[in-house]
């Protein structure tokens, strides 16, 4: 097959997350394989603006399968957001022969990407990289599993130390929108309760009455995971305080969920959908984003992927709620 298009560069956008360099990596090397040059483009949309655009080859992708970060950096742009940002860009495209843009990254990147394709024509295809997992087209964002078992890690350490000292934890998980990584990681580190940004919490029944239930079964220990999205955890210790009497410790992850080595299923996920997302340019074809959809690689329009809605995975929720004692019992 003759490629489409014989120049494309690739780029990070938006928050980082594990996987994004074995997605680089396959981006670059697919291209190989299709006849395709491929260069990096730095700093996000901010280097599509100012030409901060490097050479890319198998060499230079060498060893990047297994590392954190994004060796391309990543930014948010606010200049990518006006028209004169993306005349600018598209200049760049024009300097460099650049046909097609690959990018990872979130949803806003995948807006940027549309914004700069309607505008300015030139091929674009969205491959999902977040820890978020808030990308309403896909099943999974590249990043997700590392991020949940870094955030599990950092609890099952911080339940050892609320076991000796017989304490409450309130732990803050990243997600500014979404609970998906907040649900995950309390449903497998068996947290008391867990708040998510979806769901409308009432305090007495979401975390007083779960912390009463551990502790008519006996538990002196209790993990209360928090969504960032939900607002402060110090807000939620607080209340914990007022309601129950119990003093908790405020743990805040932050952005150590973001670092780290990424997992098997991220390596395996970037490798693929970076793959897939070179064979889409390579086929003529644009506006596009590579998903993943009952476990099959698929692919949407951007618009048709960014009119989706994303809710949590409501039996997840169920389960979990049955399982700390919140949910009436069941007449089965
Ligand atoms: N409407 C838009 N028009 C042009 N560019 C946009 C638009 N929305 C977002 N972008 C560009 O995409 C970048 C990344 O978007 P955003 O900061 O929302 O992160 P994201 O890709 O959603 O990732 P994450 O939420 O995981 O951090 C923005 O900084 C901006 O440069
Ligand atoms: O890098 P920043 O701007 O602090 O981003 C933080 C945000 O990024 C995300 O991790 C997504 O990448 C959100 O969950 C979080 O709110
Ligand atoms: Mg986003």
């Amino acid at each position: 097959m003759k490629s489409a298009v014989k120049r494309i560069g690739v780029l990070t956008s938006g928050g980082d997350a594990p996987g994004m360099n074995a997605a680089i990596r396959s981006v670059v090397r697919a291209s190989m394989h299709m006849g395709i040059e491929c260069l990096g483009i730095r700093r996000g949309f901010n280097g599509l603006i100012t030409g901060d655009i490097t050479s890319m080859d198998f060499v230079q992708t060498s060893g990047l399968i297994g590392r954190g970060g994004t060796v391309l950096y990543t930014a948010r742009s606010e200049e990518f957001k006006t028209d004169e940002g993306r005349k600018k860009a598209a200049n760049t495209c024009k300097l460099f022969g650049l046909e097609g843009i690959v990018g990872i990254g979130g949803d806003g990147t995948y807006r940027g990407l549309l914004e700069f394709s309607n505008q300015e024509g030139v091929a674009v295809v969205g491959v999902p990289g977040t820890i978020d997992n808030d990308i309403a087209c896909t099943e999974y964002t590249i990043g997700y599993d590392t991020a949940c078992n870094t955030a599990l890690e950092a609890i099952d350490r911080l339940k050892d130390t609320m076991q000796s000292h017989e304490r409450c934890s309130v732990v803050e998980v990243m997600g500014r929108h979404a609970g998906h990584l907040a649900l995950y990681v309390g449903v497998a580190c068996g947290a008391t309760a867990v708040l998510i940004p979806e769901k409308k919490i009432d305090f007495e029944r979401d975390v007083v009455e779960p912390i009463r239930a551990a502790r008519l079964a006996g538990r002196t220990h209790f993990m209360v995971i928090v969504a960032e999205g939900v607002g402060s955890s110090y807000d939620v210790a607080a209340k914990i305080k007022e309601y129950t009497g119990l003093d908790p410790r405020v743990t805040v992850l932050g952005h150590v969920q973001r670092g780290g080595s990424p997992s098997a299923r991220d390596r395996m996920e970037a490798t693929y959908m970076g793959y897939n997302a070179v064979e889409l340019l390579a086929q003529g074809k644009t506006n596009r984003v590579v998903a993943m959809q009952k476990g099959a690689y698929v692919d949407y329009d951007i618009n048709e992927a960014l009119a989706m809605k994303k809710g949590i995975d409501e039996r997840v929720y169920t389960v979990l709620r049955a399982l700390i004692g919140a949910e009436d019992k069941l007449n089965i």
